[in-house]
């Protein structure tokens, strides 16, 4: 089939390429010259792991190309996937400029039936002002080209991202034109072979869906960190809890790691936008304020403990910090709780060392050349007359670190955790303090 793909990024790239290993012919579009270069070049603009293969298998197949050509993208794909990105507004509501001028694009352009293919993450009714952006286009050209506005919101995690639009749990096609939802269960065929992985519903349903698959999680996330503080104060240990509570099958073991909060480009914009589209409708979400309001907390988490151990004004201290991105196999530091972190400990005057497999561009690219920051090239350089480590990110590479090394560094043998990622026992037995999240050394 032939498709398009409006938008390059995280959702738009992997989409784009794992579509092109199918065998249909891809053309991906962004209004962002920069990125489409070094797609053109060979490269992929962002760390996503098994990403560059597909991509590079499928331009040399010639079934994937990259344009920032507008008419070539409208002209080429029946289905247009519209991929750009919805950030939150002032008051976190989705900012919808950019999915509408992609949809006025392919309003003013097209000349025959599309299939216009809502993939971002869209507030209940997107799709119902997408379909009047085209059709307002083409009747300013007096044009009865048809269309169908479909929602097909994307499940995709960073870091697993081929892997989870390779092997999706389900797919959801929220649609009421017969002619596409034929042409959508066409193009997923592939990636629903051994069960029907398809759930086509109404348009509305589908947007909600992706909505609520968010703030589940981020509410499971939630929950587990209160309930980490309060282990804490008990002396209960939140991992044994959570074994204990995982194992309910109708609890699960999934998405239920206590840590320093969640991060990324979703859960906290998404969460937001669902209290706003229900606060519009005169509704309060109250148990995904309290959500919100917990992981905000819950980012502060180590500097509380921080300045616990060394107190307020931290002038003079310095710290490692192990980590930068919003969680491992991404460079991507958006929401990242290693912001919160860098940002109070300057306003407290530490200054900092930092070290992050992939992440360590983007952080300058963010921090530029802050004087309270500098980059180590190993996570042990990063410990070089440090007073404590902080850990953020629960990269593989910090999972057996040199105990021993650790201890001989730091100046105050301390480590702060936010991802609990050693026994305490053990970590206690090199002489070091360990403060993690919801479990103590005996
Ligand atoms: N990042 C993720 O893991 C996931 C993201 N989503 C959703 O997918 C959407 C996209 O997210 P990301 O891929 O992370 O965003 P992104 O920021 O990585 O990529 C968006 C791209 O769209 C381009 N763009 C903006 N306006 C355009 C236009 N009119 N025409 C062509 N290109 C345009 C931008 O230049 C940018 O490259 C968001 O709604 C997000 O919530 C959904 C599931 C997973
Ligand atoms: O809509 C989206 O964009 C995506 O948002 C999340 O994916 P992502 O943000 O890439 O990453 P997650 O693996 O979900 O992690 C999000 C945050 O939660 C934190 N987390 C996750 C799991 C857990 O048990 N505890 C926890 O604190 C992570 O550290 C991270 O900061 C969802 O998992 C995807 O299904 C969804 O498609």
């Amino acid at each position: 089939m032939k498709i398009s793909v409006v938008g390059t990024g995280y959702v738009g790239l992997v989409t784009g390429a794992c579509l092109a290993e199918m065998g249909n012919d891809v053309l991906c579009l962004d209004v962002d010259p920069s990125k489409i270069k070094i797609l053109r070049e060979g490269g992929i603009p962002i760390h996503e792991p098994g990403l560059d293969s597909v991509v590079a298998r499928n331009v040399q197949a010639g079934r994937l190309a990259f344009t920032t050509d507008i008419a070539k993208a409208v002209a080429h794909g029946t289905i247009q996937f519209i991929a750009v990105g919805t950030p939150p507004d002032e008051d976190g509501s989705a900012d919808l400029q950019y999915v509408l001028a992609a949809a006025r694009n392919i309003g003013r352009l097209m000349t025959d039936y599309k299939v216009v293919v809502d993939k971002s993450t869209v507030p209940v009714g997107t799709a119902d002002k997408v379909k009047a952006a085209i059709e307002d286009e083409l009747s300013k050209r007096e044009s009865d080209a048809r269309f169908a506005v479909v929602s097909n919101p994307e499940f995709l995690k960073e870091g697993a991202a081929v892997e989870d639009f390779m092997r999706p749990d389900r797919i959801i096609v929220g649609a009421d034109d017969e002619q596409a939802i034929l042409l959508m269960r066409a193009l997923y065929a592939p990636f629903s072979r051994n069960r029907d992985k398809l759930f086509v519903m109404d348009v509305r349903s589908a947007e909600l869906t992706k909505y609520a698959a968010n703030a589940m999680l981020a509410t499971r996330i939630s929950f587990m960190n209160e309930l980490a503080l309060l282990a804490e104060k008990m002396g209960a240990d939140i991992e044994q809890v959570r074994q204990g509570i995982g194992s309910d099958a109708r609890i699960g073991t999934h998405f239920l790691y206590a840590g320093c909060g969640y991060g990324g480009s979703c859960f906290p914009k998404d969460v937001k936008a669902l209290i706003q589209t229900a606060s519009g409708e005169g509704q309060q979400l109250r148990v995904l304020q309290a959500v919100e309001a917990a992981n905000e907390a819950q980012k502060l988490v180590l500097i509380d403990k921080i300045t616990s151990r060394f107190g307020h004004d931290l002038v003079g201290k310095r710290f490692a910090l192990w980590g930068l991105a919003f969680k491992p196999n991404t460079d991507d530091m958006r929401e990242a709780t290693s912001r919160v972190v860098l940002e109070e400990l300057f306003k407290r005057g530490a200054t900092v060392t930092a070290y992050d497999p992939v992440a360590m561009d983007e952080a300058k690219r963010i921090f530029g050349d802050h004087t309270q920051l500098d980059y180590a090239s190993s996570p042990n350089t990063a410990l070089a007359g440090a007073d404590a480590l902080i850990i953020v990110t629960e990269w593989k590479e910090f999972r057996s670190p040199d105990f021993e090394q650790i201890k001989k560094n730091l100046k105050a043998s301390t480590i702060f955790d936010g991802r609990n990622l050693y026994e305490p026992d053990l970590v206690k037995g090199f002489g070091l303090t360990y403060e993690s999240i919801g479990r103590r050394a005996k």
